[in-house]
């Protein structure tokens, strides 16, 4: 597996949008699917930088990356080669990047909410030098496709990889994570099936209402 690149100007924290896979559940390609109008791959993005700021740099990797262009354009799109999953996608992403900290995102998070990501991010200054990972859990475990990864990550991810494994779960299990809190549990709902789909649209709804 090559994973060789030309590294990008660093930056302190750049975010990484995840788009792919086969959206069997939902059957039909949730990035693309409207939340209040807007695409759900860009509504990830707009929460990125409503909490990291606008000029933070958002990639994005996918097999297709031409299928999400216009959705999101103001986005560096790197190709994925494998379309072996996120763990994968994560580690074919990782030496284009080349910030301090990475935001790792899923497509499917419409219920992101800025000021807890910010929050997070303000929180890494505080952390042990060998922490690798900072992740919110839910009762699945931990949430590796909502939170940030040093680019230390790195030469132990490969290792990984190197070993056969290709799951973030797998990983995380040998590697420093920090926990971060999260209160909000909702805005962790990945939007896999049309009944999440509509669980998401009534509460917005109903906030619209409120
Ligand atoms: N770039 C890339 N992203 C992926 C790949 N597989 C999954 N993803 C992304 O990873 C996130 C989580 O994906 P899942 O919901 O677990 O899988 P999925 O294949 O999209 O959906 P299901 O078929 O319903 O399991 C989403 O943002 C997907 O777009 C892949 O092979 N490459």
């Amino acid at each position: 597996m090559d994973l060789q690149s030309s590294p990008s100007q660093s930056s302190p924290v750049a975010v990484l949008i995840l788009a792919g896979g086969q959206s069997s559940r939902m059957g039909q390609d949730k990035a693309l699917i409207d939340v209040e109008g807007t695409p759900m791959i860009r509504r990830v993005r707009d929460a990125a930088r409503a909490a990291l700021g606008a000029a933070v740099p958002v990639w994005g990797i996918a097999p297709l990356p031409e299928r999400y262009r216009e959705s999101l354009s103001e986005c560096r799109w790197i190709e994925d080669h494998y379309a072996e999953g996120p763990f994968v996608a994560f580690l074919q992403a990782l030496p284009h990047i080349q910030s301090e900290w990475l935001l790792l995102l899923a497509c499917d998070l419409p219920a992101l909410q800025p000021a807890v990501l910010n929050r997070w991010y303000r929180s890494l200054a505080q952390l042990p030098h060998s922490t690798l990972a900072a992740l919110p859990r839910s009762d699945k475990g931990w949430e590796a496709l909502c939170g940030f990864y040093h680019k230390r990550c790195f030469t132990s991810a490969v290792q990984f990889l190197g070993q056969g494994g290709r799951s973030f779960q797998g990983w995380l299990e040998q590697v420093p994570v920090f926990e971060l809190v999260c209160s909000e549990q909702e805005m962790l709902l990945n939007c896999n099936t049309p009944e999440d789909l509509a669980r998401v649209t009534k509460t917005s709804e109903e906030h619209a209402l409120s």
